[in-house]
Parts: C-alpha cells; sequence; structure tokens
C-alpha cells in the first residue's frame, strides 16, 4: 500500500483526517497509438458483438459513460455526472473507481476499488451498451489508469472527455502525485478533451503559477503538447477575474468562454458537472465548441438557480442540477446547433403586410426561406394566441425542414409551446435573464439594443446576439428612434454578443450596412423589404446577393 507522503500537494497539506491510501503499481508502457481515437468506425468486438438488427421502431438515445469516484454527498463525482446528463436529456453509466466518504466539510475518507473489478465493470458496460462518449473522473491509481486504456484500446468510442481530478475543492487529495506520470503519458494523450482546473494545470506542468488569463493560454499550450486534441483550462478559481472565465486550446487557436461568475459558495461539483456536460453534448452530436458552450451555460444557470440553497453546514454547498432546469431537458433545442452566420439575412414576419398581400404567415415563411432567408422571427403584435401557436407550429415545421432557426417574438410562451428555437426581447419586454432561466442553456435569446450600454446587458444577461437599429427610418415602429450608421458601428465595436442590423434597410440601402465591416455585424433583419412585397423569393434572393457582396467586399 502506497502512504502519502507529508509534503503538500498542489499546495495542498495532505489532509491527516482522510484515510487515503492508494494501491501501488508497477510503471507500464502502453503502446496505443495516437491514431485511434480519430477512428471513428467501431472495431469488431468479437462473436456477442455483431451488429444486431433492432427490433423495429426503436431509437438509440445519446450516452456518456462516466468513469469516477462516488460523492457520499452528491454534488461531485459520479452522482454529478448522472444528474448533469440526465438534465441534458442523455443516458448516463456509470464505472466506479473509489467510495468516498465526503460532505460539505470536505473528504473524510477514500475506498479505492480494486482494479480488476473496475475492469469488470467497464466490460460489462461497454461491452453491450456501446456509449458514444467516456467521461472520466477521480482516478485514484496508476493501475485504474492502465486498465481504463486498456479498455478504451479494445472498445472504441466517439469521444473521450479527461476530467483530471486530482484536489476536492476542500483541499482533500482524491489522486496523489503518483497519478500525473499516468495522466502524461497514458491517459491525456487519448482524450478528445482535458478539462484542467487551474490548479490542476498548474500541476500537470511542474507547478507552473496561474494567476491570470495569459497564464491560462499558455498552460493550455503546453498540456496541449502532452497530446490531447483539446484542453480547456477552467478559470473558476480565478478569483481576479470578475467574469468566470475558462480558455480553450485546439492546437491552432485560443477561445474563452466567458460568463457572469454567480455570487456563491455552492460550487461544489462544478468540474465534474462542466466536463460531464460536455460530454453529453457530444454524445448528442455537438462539436467541441459548442458543447463547451452549452455546458458552461447549463453549470451558470445552475449556479445561479442554486446560489441561495443550504444543503450541510460546511463552507462548500452543493448545487442543484435538476430542481429548475428538469423542465427544459423536454423542450431541448432539436434543431441544428446555432452558428452566428445564420444572422445573414434575418426574415422578421408582420401580420399587417401579410393580411394586405392575401398571405397565411406559414407561405410567407416559405418564400422567404426559398429566396434564401437564413434566419426567420415571428413577430405577431395583434395576433390571437390561439392563431399565433398554430401558425408558429407550421412555421417551426417549415424552418426545420429547411434547416433555418425559428425565433418567437417577445412571447416565450408561444416559443415554449411550439418547440421555436429561441426568442427576441425588446427592452421593455421580459428581460432576458429571465428568458434564459425559463428557457434553459440552448436557446437562442436576442435582445433588441440601440447602446453599448444596452449591450453590455444583452451579454451579461445570457443572450446570444442583438438586433441594433434603427438603422435607417421605418415605418414599422412608431416613434423608433434612428441610431444611424455610425450609432450601429458605435454599438457592434462595444458588443460582446454578435450583432444584426434592423430597421428600413432594403436592397437600396443594405451595402452601406454591411460595409462597415465590423467583425461582429453578422447581417440584416428585413421586415418591409421583404414582406411587403409582391413575390417574397424573389425580393429575399436579390437582398441576400447584395449582402454576401458587400460582405465579401470588405473581407
Ligand atoms: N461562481 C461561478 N459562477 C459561474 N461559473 C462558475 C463559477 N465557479 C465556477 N464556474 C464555472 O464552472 C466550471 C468549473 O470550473 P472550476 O470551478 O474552475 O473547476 P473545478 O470544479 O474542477 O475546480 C467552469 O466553467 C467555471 O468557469
Ligand atoms: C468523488 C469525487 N470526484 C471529484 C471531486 C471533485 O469535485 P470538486 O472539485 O468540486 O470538489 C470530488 N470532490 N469527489
Ligand atoms: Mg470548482
Amino acid at each position: 500500500m502506497y502512504q502519502h507522503p507529508t509534503v503538500s500537494f498542489m499546495g495542498f497539506q495532505l489532509c491527516s483526517h482522510a484515510p487515503f491510501s492508494i494501491p501501488i503499481h508497477h510503471k507500464f508502457q502502453l503502446s496505443i497509438s495516437r491514431d485511434f481515437r480519430r477512428t471513428r468506425v467501431p472495431k469488431p468486438r468479437g462473436m456477442q458483438q455483431e451488429e444486431e438488427p433492432k427490433p423495429s421502431g426503436k431509437v438509440r438515445v445519446p450516452h456518456v459513460l462516466t468513469v469516477a469516484g462516488s460523492d457520499s454527498g452528491a454534488g461531485a463525482g459520479i452522482q454529478a455526472d448522472l444528474k448533469a446528463c440526465a438534465a441534458r436529456g442523455v443516458y448516463c453509466s456509470t464505472v466506479i473507481t473509489a467510495v468516498t466518504a465526503q460532505n460539505t466539510v470536505g473528504v473524510q475518507g477514500v475506498n479505492v476499488l480494486n482494479e480488476d473489478f473496475v475492469r469488470e465493470q467497464l466490460n460489462s458496460v461497454l461491452s453491450d451498451m456501446r456509449p458514444d462518449v467516456v467521461k472520466t473522473g477521480m482516478l485514484p491509481s496508476p493501475g485504474i489508469v492502465k486498465v481504463l486504456c486498456e479498455s478504451l484500446q479494445e472498445f472504441q468510442v466517439r469521444a473521450l472527455v479527461v476530467d483530471p481530478v486530482m484536489v476536492s475543492t476542500s483541499g482533500d487529495v482524491l489522486a496523489g502525485p503518483l497519478i500525473l506520470a499516468s495522466f502524461r503519458e497514458e491517459l491525456l494523450p487519448l482524450a478528445d478533451i482535458v478539462t484542467p482546473n487551474l490548479r490542476e494545470a498548474s500541476t500537470l506542468l511542474g507547478g507552473l503559477p496561474m494567476e491570470t488569463v495569459a497564464d491560462m493560454r499558455s498552460a493550455a499550450k503546453s498540456i496541449h503538447d502532452i497530446g490531447p486534441r483539446h484542453v480547456l483550462v477552467k478559470g473558476g478559481d480565478l478569483l481576479a477575474s470578475a467574469d468566470a472565465v475558462d480558455v480553450l486550446f485546439d492546437g491552432k487557436e485560443f477561445y474563452e468562454f466567458r460568463s457572469t461568475r454567480i455570487k456563491t459558495l455552492n460550487t461544489h461539483g462544478t468540474g465534474c458537472t462542466l466536463a460531464s456536460s460536455i460530454a453529453a453534448e457530444l454524445a448528442r452530436g455537438s462539436s467541441v465548441l459548442s458543447a463547451i458552450k452549452i455546458a458552461k451555460r447549463y453549470v451558470e444557470s445552475a449556479l445561479d438557480y442554486s446560489k441561495d440553497i443550504l444543503i450541510g453546514g460546511g463552507r462548500q454547498g452543493p448545487f442543484d442540477h435538476l430542481m429548475q432546469l428538469k423542465n427544459n431537458a423536454l423542450s431541448l433545442r432539436v434543431g441544428r446547433p446555432f452558428d452566428p452566420s445564420d444572422f445573414l439575412l434575418y426574415a422578421v414576419t408582420d401580420t399587417a403586410m401579410n393580411k394586405k398581400w392575401g398571405r397565411s404567415m406559414g407561405d410567407a415563411v416559405k418564400a422567404a426561406i426559398e429566396g434564401g432567408a437564413t434566419i426567420v422571427q415571428l413577430r405577431e403584435k395583434d395576433a390571437e394566441t390561439q392563431d399565433f401557436l398554430e401558425a408558429a407550429k407550421t412555421c417551426v415545421e417549415i424552418c426545420r425542414s429547411h434547416g433555418v432557426p425559428l425565433l418567437i417574438n417577445d412571447r416565450i410562451d408561444i416559443a415554449l409551446a411550439c418547440g421555436a428555437d429561441g426568442v427576441h426581447v425588446g427592452q421593455s419586454d421580459m428581460p432576458a435573464r429571465v428568458a434564459r432561466s425559463i428557457l434553459g442553456p440552448d436557446k437562442i435569446i436576442g435582445v433588441s439594443c440601440k447602446t453599448p450600454e444596452q449591450a453590455e446587458k444583452a451579454w451579461t444577461d445570457g443572450a446570444d446576439y442583438i438586433g441594433c437599429g434603427g438603422v435607417y427610418p421605418t415605418n414599422t415602429k412608431e416613434n423608433n428612434i434612428t441610431v444611424g450608421l455610425d450609432g450601429l458601428k458605435t454599438v457592434c465595436l462595444e458588443s460582446k454578443l454578435p450583432v444584426v442590423a434592423i430597421g428600413g434597410i432594403g436592397i437600396s440601402n443594405a451595402k452601406p450596412v454591411m460595409e462597415l465591416g465590423v467583425p461582429n455585424l453578422k447581417g440584416v433583419a428585413v421586415v418591409s423589404a421583404l414582406f411587403d412585397r409582391e413575390s417574397v423569393s424573389t425580393e429575399a434572393q436579390n437582398l441576400l446577393r447584395v449582402i454576401v457582396d458587400a460582405t465579401k467586399a470588405v473581407k
């Protein structure tokens, strides 16, 4: 049995109250080709793994296998992973590596499972249930890492998410210093994404200081050299930063994921939750970037919701993964992941214009999409709720069949009821933060803004984009203040979110808007230019050409 040295590890004195022991194993060399994880084709797995015909009418559900430790307090570990996957609508199976006696005060005991039994669990799940993604948490001994790597070689999965858990936030050691070599040499080179927190990143790199976002970037780069395809250094503990900022490096580019820092001590398990939510989104088919974005929002919403809950008397409480979000799991966005290039030609409907030209809402939307509209918003100020809902359901079907996102103006109830991709709200409508808490982390939320201050608020409220205008005078809004091209440019330069220009834009004046050439101006939103015309699809076609040409010209 390995006894911990009484030195400090990761800046923590090893806890005397944790009766912690880790079995020691011979060092081993595992020759896994870096390429095996790139192979997405499942390899043949013996007689009983032959592809059996699925009974008709059955569907495969996205599935994450978590290989982690049990937290008796259920804030972190296996329990957090199960709840996070459940909240995200993904099936989660579990291989337990250790059982901890743990609460809001700290870790009182650790019982590491025998590695043969870890192997048996891995075999049971992987040979039969074929998870899409494996996520790892507490891996308390090099022997367990070895068993896991061997299993991953035998049974291939679409992605491996490694949360290199070493010390709990309470300061108790969950995997001793011997694990470092196993992580570096065996596990990290197989990972599609590794998610160290500040201390773990520092420890993986031999004690590098981690005090600034610049430190996080250089750590992400150095850890990438160890072999994982993506490195996400989490900054939950970077107290110098007012935002909760995480830094991703994919071998080429750095990305910063920022969200509001929620004022709460109920953060036990955020790391496990983030990693399993990323795994869940990857299992649902998202790219790494959108998986991180959604996972981070989910953690933020759950923390916000749980900021005042009281569980246990210790310093760091768990948060509630499911309470408010359980309704939202039923209304997850089923369309493809959202992309700011969707804003190029944003068609906004108008009841009066449809009436004038004798079109139903569905016909108007269909014509706009056929002409090239890239996103649609239903803006119905006078419709009866029931009529609006029926028409909105038809439009959802039309948009979905063309892969075009559909948003609803103002009416969050209609958006939920018809399964739209999101909402657009004005300054006097439902605040975006409230809309976000009702709609969940992955619906699209847009906010109308005229000033940099409003744009900043939209960002802190968790919106996805802003609509800025009126750029030109318009007759679809009474008493609307015009911001002009200069006002638009000022807002774009200050906005942390993508911007769509709106207000009086049409074929004759769209060019100078797109020629502003500000990178986060992603397109124009139009009402009359499409819907107050005889042929909606021809107008859309012509307008899209102008926008695309102007965008190309400034690139
Ligand atoms: N107070 C907070 N408000 C918002 N997000 C947070 C907060 N604390 C942590 N996070 C986020 O939770 C995730 C886990 O980060 P972190 O706490 O650094 O990891 P770990 O739990 O492994 O120490 C990250 O996305 C981080 O930005
Ligand atoms: C079984 C187990 N796994 C992981 C963590 C890390 O979570 P945190 O960093 O939030 O304490 C933990 N405390 N317990
Ligand atoms: Mg944390």
